[in-house]
C-alpha cells in the first residue's frame, strides 16, 4: 500500500549561513558542501546530500523529500494521488538534476507543506562521507531520520499521510504543553524506524518542531552534547530517554530556530508484531524543557 520507503531529504531556507556551517560541522558532525550559488548541502552518508540549506534572508522549511523504490512505485503513487484528486506536478529535468535524483513529483499536504516523492538518489561512493567529528549516522533502510511537523489541520494531516501516503501509526503521546490544554502527537512510520514523521498539533506558528539524526554510538551523543555546551548552544530539551521509541537524545536549537534532536538507541518496529500504543509521558526520564533565550 505504501510506496514511500523512507525520509530522503529536506530543504530549508536559512538566514545565517556561517552559523549553520559551524552548527553542522562542530555540533552535529555532518559534512558541509558549498555550491556556486551560495547554497550549502549537508551529508550524513553515501547520498550526495541529505539537507539543502538555501542561502536566504529568512528561515523556512521549503520541502520534504520522500523516497520511493523505483519508477513503478512512483507511477503507483501518481495514480493514488490522481484517484484522490490531489494535484501533483512531475518535476522538470532541471529540478531532478538539482535534487540529484532520477525522477520526482511535487505535491502539497493539507497544511501546505511541499512534499516531493523521488527515486534514484545519486550516491557518492567515490567520495565517502567523512564526519568532521568521526560520527556514523544510522540511515539506510531507516532513511535520513525524522521530522516533526506542527500540524494546523491535524485530522486532515494524519488522514493524508496514513490513508493516502500509506504511513502506519506507531503510537500517540498525550501531553500537555500548555497547562490545561491537552494534545495528542501522532507518530508515523514508513519503515522500521519508529517514526519518520510526527504530527504535533501545537498552537504555534512554526511549521517544523525538530528534525532528528541518529548516531550508532552512545558516546557520540555525549560528545555532541559537550560540543554544544562548549559552543553555548541553547538546549531546548536536556538529555533524556523517550517513552515510545526509547531513543536517548538531547535537542539543541539550530540557527534557524527549529530544534535538532541528536539521538541513539531507538528501537526498530517490526510490522508483524507491532500494535498501536498510547503514551501519557514524553520520556522515561530527562528531556527537561528549557525556555528559549529572548532575542
Ligand atoms: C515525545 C517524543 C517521542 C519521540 C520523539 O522523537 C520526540 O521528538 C518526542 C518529543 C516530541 C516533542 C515533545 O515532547 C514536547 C513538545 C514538542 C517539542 C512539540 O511542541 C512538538 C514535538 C514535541
Ligand atoms: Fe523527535
Amino acid at each position: 500500500m505504501s510506496e514511500i520507503k523512507a525520509l530522503g531529504y529536506l530543504g530549508f531556507s536559512i538566514a545565517d549561513k556561517e552559523a549553520w556551517r559551524d552548527y553542522a560541522e562542530n555540533i552535529l558532525g555532518v559534512s558541509v558542501d558549498d555550491h556556486d550559488n551560495g547554497d550549502m548541502s549537508l551529508r550524513v552518508d553515501s547520498y550526495a546530500w541529505r539537507i539543502k540549506l538555501k542561502n536566504s534572508d529568512h528561515n523556512n522549511l521549503d520541502y520534504v523529500g520522500w523516497e520511493v523504490s523505483d519508477k513503478q512505485d512512483l507511477e503507483g503513487l501518481k495514480s493514488r494521488l490522481h484517484e484522490h484528486s490531489i494535484a501533483f506536478e512531475v518535476g522538470s529535468d532541471e529540478l531532478a538534476k538539482s535534487r540529484q535524483v532520477k525522477e520526482l513529483i511535487v505535491f502539497y499536504d493539507p497544511d501546505g507543506t511541499r512534499c516531493e516523492a523521488f527515486y534514484g538518489p545519486l550516491q557518492l561512493t567515490n567520495k565517502p562521507f567523512v564526519s568532521p567529528k568521526g560520527f556514523r549516522f544510522i540511515t539506510g533502510e531507516q532513511g535520513l531520520g525524522h521530522i516533526v511537523l506542527i500540524s494546523k489541520d491535524h485530522a486532515a494531516q494524519e488522514a493524508f499521510y496514513t490513508q493516502l501516503l500509506g504511513f502506519k501509526v506507531s503510537d500517540y503521546i498525550n501531553t500537555e504543553i500548555v497547562p490545561g490544554k491537552p494534545l495528542s502527537i501522532s507518530f508515523l512510520r514508513c519503515n522500521g524506524r519508529h517514526h519518520s514523521l510526527a504530527l504535533a498539533p501545537v498552537p504555534i506558528p512554526a511549521k517544523v518542531a525538530h528534525i532528528m539524526l541518529q548516531v550508532d554510538n552512545v558516546d557520540d551523543v555525549g560528545r555532541a552534547m559537550d560540543a554544544a555546551e562548549k559552543a553555548g548552544t541553547h538546549f531546548s530539551f536536556t538529555l533524556g530517554r523517550h517513552s515510545n521509541d526509547e531513543m536517548l537524545s538531547f535537542y539543541t536549537m539550530s540557527p534557524s530556530g527549529f530544534d535538532v534532536e541528536f539521538g541513539w538507541g531507538a528501537i526498530e518496529v517490526n510490522d508483524d508484531s507491532w500494535h498501536v500504543k498510547v503514551h501519557h509521558t514524553n520520556s522515561a526520564w530527562g528531556h527537561k524543557f528549557q525556555r528559549p533565550p529572548r532575542k
